[in-house]
């Protein structure tokens, strides 16, 4: 990692999707090297609360900064906020990194290209630096064998790892994971989730939407349980997973609760 990581503060989140409020007031902060699991019912909104942080949905009300750096928000026609500016909001995305649940891979580039895509040209950096930059991270993720190969001759745990790998390469300093094991078959969850541990123990700073209970028990730093909208109940996964305070929690982690 070369950029110093920051705390992420969020205020106030509100997201409506028509006449629904999705978000009814979120506020969460996370400081440099913790890793939140954001768990909850379907449909709770935890995607969206996770989409807001880097405006791939645009909330209606709400406060985001990094560090003593605060995104300037205007409102938009239709009453949502939106980026003042593009070059911060790129900036931005470059600082807080996404991880999708359908990887999102550029389908006509190899995997070295999908990793050298955006510090070439969004960041500037010179090619041969950010080839040799992707190798290393591919090898990170246990890919180096399969740098040449497109996303379609991928395995999905393979793809998510390159997804993974594609994010590294922006330094980010926060890394957002939307359900990043979903999608996958379920012998190729647990080489995702290595690489994620693997994250978490070097202090990587990541906010993980998940159903993945052991890894939110195991790995998390902290826990988040959202239940229609708002933060119902959040605290040290030991504790609050254990020993839920909340009804609908308790109901939620005994499987009453979808
Ligand atoms: N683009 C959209 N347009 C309209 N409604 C949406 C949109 N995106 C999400 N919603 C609605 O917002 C609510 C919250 O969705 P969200 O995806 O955030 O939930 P979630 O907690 O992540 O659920 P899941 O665990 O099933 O992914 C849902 O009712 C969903 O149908």
């Amino acid at each position: 990692m070369t950029s110093t990581p920051h705390s992420l503060k969020v205020e106030n989140l509100h997201k409506r999707f028509g006449e629904r409020e999705v978000l009814r007031g979120v506020s969460l902060q996370a400081q440099p090297g913790d890793v939140v699991a954001i768990i909850g019912s379907s449909g709770s909104g935890k995607s969206t609360l996770l989409r807001c942080l880097n405006l791939l949905e645009q909330p209606h009300e709400g406060t985001l900064s990094l560090g003593d750096e605060t995104l300037r928000l205007v409102r938009d026609r239709d009453g949502s906020l939106r980026a003042a500016d593009a070059a911060q909001l790129r900036h931005w995305r470059s600082r807080l990194a996404f991880v999708f649940q359908n990887f999102n891979l550029w389908q006509h580039r190899t995997a070295l290209e999908n990793v050298t895509e955006a510090p070439i040209h969004v960041l500037g950096r010179p090619k041969a630096e950010a080839i040799e930059r992707a190798k290393a991270l591919l090898a990170r993720v246990g890919l180096s064998h399969r740098q040449d190969v497109y996303p379609a001759q991928l395995s999905g745990g393979e793809q998510q790892r390159v997804a993974i790998a594609r994010a590294l390469a922006m330094d980010p300093e926060v890394m957002l994971f939307d359900e990043p094991t979903s999608a996958l078959d379920p012998e190729l969850v647990g080489e995702v989730l290595k690489v994620m541990r693997g994250l978490a123990e070097e202090g990587r700073t990541m906010l993980v939407v998940t159903h993945e209970m052991e890894f939110a028990r195991e790995v998390a730093s902290h826990a988040i349980f959202v239940h229609q909208g708002l933060i119902e109940e959040e605290g040290k996964p030991r504790e609050v997973l254990v020993q839920p305070r909340s009804e609908r929690l308790r109901q939620f982690l005994s499987g009453g609760l979808k």
